[in-house]
């Protein structure tokens, strides 16, 4: 399949994989900010850029209907993400975000939102190059405009206007290959409400299983094991940062963390993120931390059921308790916030957990992606420290 696009961009190219003559780093070097095109690229002429204000609840409403209808489905069009206008809100207005990297496209006579994509900052290490980058997401186009090639226009789009921030360099993830993967992720998922779970054809009864049996299996005890385990608060944000910054030191790609990102991305959030740590009841000291985020799917034609309440795993560091029984902590209590599963990638130190703690493989992959930067090999997913929303 020709990679028309993906092929005229600075990204590591199919050919160029093995040719460890090429430096790992920018592609690229940035150019002048007065180089940079200062227009917009040209639309079809029936449609027309416009910025999402998403402090506006009137222009939240339309990303989040947009997403809703028309954003990625499972390889079996079984279940659609439907991501909660207070989650879109929280992951597009991190610390300097930039409001028009939040980009619409609206048909000019109907002033409808037909397509969205975005771009928040963050600053990425890459083994020991902090890098400033854009974390790309929600490239939405509408069902109906497909295969209009409105997607490369929207991706220069949003590249364009990270330029003329001075960044140049991006982070993205996908469910499809594209030039070229800096890894490749498995996921996983963990039934919490099994009964449900297969009801709506997200999980199968096991061969040889009856529906009590496989109920039975999945039990979880109702609160969690670790003595001093407990929702993360604003007071912790200080310990919380030293511990993740340490711990995320291992990994080739990660976040470089400070207390104001530790604040934004990981103090609870009713309905879109859940923390907690491990509080050494003698010393005081906080040991361990874990966390997910919430972002439901809609069940698509199912009579009984139609929201799939779905847990992602997050950031999790493991100092002293053990992550096994760290994580099977975070089940006890995503289970008690009627979550329905728990989903993971194999990224950082989760794959020992998952086979452990009766996780079942997903039917799918997903790819993380560097923009104008060469990553000489490609990383096992254990190298790598960065969790997209
Ligand atoms: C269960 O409902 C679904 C609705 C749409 C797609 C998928 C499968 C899928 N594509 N899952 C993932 O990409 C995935 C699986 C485990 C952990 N994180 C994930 O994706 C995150 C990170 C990337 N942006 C989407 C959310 C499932």
């Amino acid at each position: 399949k020709t990679h028309k696009f993906w092929e005229s961009q600075p990204v590591g190219q199919f050919k160029d994989i093995g040719d460890s003559n090429l430096p790992e780093g920018p592609i690229e070097p940035p150019t002048l900010l007065s180089e940079v095109k200062q227009e917009p690229y040209n639309l079809p002429s029936q449609y027309e850029w416009t910025t999402c204000d998403m402090e506006s609840d009137e222009t939240c409403v339309e990303v989040y209907n947009l997403l809703k209808n028309n954003y990625v489905e499972d390889d079996e069009n079984m279940f659609r993400f439907n991501y909660s206008q207070e989650f879109l809100t929280w992951a597009l207005r991190p610390p300097g975000y930039y409001r028009n990297w939040h980009i619409g496209v609206r048909a000019k006579t109907s002033k409808k939102l037909v397509a969205f994509i975005t771009g928040v900052p963050a600053r990425i290490r890459v083994r020991d190059e902090v890098v400033k980058m854009a974390e790309i997401n929600f490239l939405c186009v509408h069902k109906k405009l497909r295969s209009k090639r409105l997607a490369p226009v929207m991706i220069k789009e949003v590249t364009r206007r990270v330029h003329l921030e001075n960044i140049w360099q991006a982070a993205y993830t996908a469910g499809v290959v594209l030039p070229t993967p800096i890894t490749t992720c498995q996921y996983w998922h963990r039934s919490l409400n099994p009964k449900k779970l297969i009801d709506v054809g997200f999980s199968r009864l096991g061969a040889r299983m009856t529906m009590s049996r496989t109920i039975k299996l999945y039990k979880l005890p109702d609160s969690p094991a670790t003595p001093g385990f407990r929702n993360m608060e604003l007071r912790d944000v200080p310990a919380v940062t030293r511990l993740l910054r340490n711990y995320l030191s291992q990994f080739v790609v990660a976040p470089d963390f400070d207390e104001n990102d530790v604040e934004h991305w990981l103090l609870p959030t009713e309905n879109v993120v859940d923390s907690y740590l491990v509080e050494s009841p003698e010393t005081h000291e906080i040991t361990d931390f874990c966390s997910f985020y919430t972002l439901p799917s809609s069940i698509l034609g199912n009579q009984n059921h139609s929201t799939l309440k779905a847990a992602y795993s997050y950031y999790n560091v493991s100092m002293k308790t053990p992550l096994l029984q760290l994580m099977n902590d975070a089940l006890i209590v995503a289970k008690q916030k009627d979550f329905d599963v728990f989903n993971a990638l194999d990224v950082m130190h989760n794959e020992p957990f998952l086979k452990e703690l009766k996780f079942g493989p997903g039917d799918g992959q997903l790819h993380y992606y560097l923009y104008n930067y060469r990553i000489r090999h490609a990383l096992r997913p254990s190298e790598l420290g960065l969790v997209l929303l």
